[in-house]
């Protein structure tokens, strides 16, 4: 059977919040929060319906809107595939069309109201920047000014995949790094190669794709988890412990792996739309490649050169 299409929007205000209203009792998933949107009609792209329904049901003016994340479920009565998009640029002062309770909500405070189910990825998706640097090992002088680098181009998750460095200067980098990037607002994601990351203070782990596939649950205390992929059973695997969002790749080739067998954006594509979670393009991105890698239904991009190489 056809999935139900239906358009999402994350609308997100210039100070960051993003809206939220409530489902009339009456409706399917009645009484839950949502994001504004609704069913896509013939002859209509997910994109035009996104701009009628919130002029319909909130009164907004959409005036760009891009591919965030795409997500299908299937409820007892009722399959729906909600293509999401945010919106950042828009005008208008929001007005309950109607009747409907609406809300401006700070990202992470998101979890903390009754969306549907199928609505979990999206509001991880909600939280996620759209790039994911990679600090790679090197000698610890390097690798600060590398930190500084990537938090001065402004990006917000980082992961360090410090895989070869000895333990104590792990642990004395992570404790100099992790304060940083706190006071610029970015998360910091160890990876499950580094020895003992579970002495480390940060905001999360990222699992390897081996350490990925001998877990049975998602690991518990941790804020975020991560994980990297390459094929589909990965993915799903990742989607059933309960992962928060995935690196993908690689996507195109790279200097470090010349000739390695690489995705393409059309099979990255392809397997990002048999999950139902964030996942960033790794392999030959640069800073342009992030509409690349949104319009293939990816979250962004991430990578280790990209971020500290001058623009
Ligand atoms: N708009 C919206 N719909 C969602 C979300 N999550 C979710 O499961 N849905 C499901 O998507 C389907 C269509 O959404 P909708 O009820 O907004 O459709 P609509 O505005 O066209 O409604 P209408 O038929 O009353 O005019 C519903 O079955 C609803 O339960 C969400 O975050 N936003
Ligand atoms: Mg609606």
């Amino acid at each position: 059977m056809n999935p139900l299409q239906v358009a999402v929007g994350v609308v997100k205000s210039a100070d960051g919040k993003i809206l939220i209203s409530l489902r009339d009792q009456s409706s399917h998933q009645g009484g839950l929060w949502e994001f504004p949107g609704g069913k896509i009609e013939q002859q209509e792209t997910a994109e035009q319906a996104l701009i009628r329904e919130l002029k319909e049901e909130l009164n907004l003016n959409v005036k760009a809107a891009t591919p965030l994340i795409t997500v299908k479920h299937q409820y007892t009565d009722l399959l729906v595939q909600l293509n999401v998009f945010l919106v950042e640029d828009f005008s208008g002062e929001v007005e309950s069309c109607e009747g409907q309770a609406f809300l401006w909500v700070e990202p992470d405070a998101l979890r903390q109201y009754a969306f549907p189910k199928v609505n979990q990825p999206i509001i991880t998706a909600a939280r996620l920047p759209d790039r994911y640097a990679i600090l790679e090992d090197t000698d610890e002088p390097l690798l600060r000014i590398n930190l500084q680098k990537i938090l001065d181009r402004g990006v917000k998750l980082i992961q360090a995949r410090l895989k070869t460095l000895p333990p104590e200067a792990v642990k004395k980098f992570v404790e100099q790094a992790y304060p940083l990037c706190k006071q610029k607002g970015a998360l910091l994601l160890i990876n499950s190669a580094v020895k003992s990351p579970d002495d480390l203070e940060a905001d999360g782990i990222h699992l390897t794709s081996r350490d990925l596939m001998f877990l049975d649950k998602r690991p518990g205390h941790r804020r975020w988890v991560a994980a990297s992929c390459h094929t589909l059973q990965e993915l799903r695997h990742a989607q059933k412990i309960g992962v928060d969002f995935i690196v993908l790749g690689p996507v195109l080739p790279t200097q470090t792996h010349p000739g390695a067998e690489v995705l393409g954006w059309k099979r990255f594509a392809e397997l990002v739309s048999r999950i139902n979670l964030p996942v960033y393009a790794l392999g030959g991105m640069s800073e342009s490649s992030v509409i690349a890698a949104r319009s293939a239904g990816g979250q962004g991009i991430s990578a280790i050169r990209a971020f500290i190489e001058s623009e």
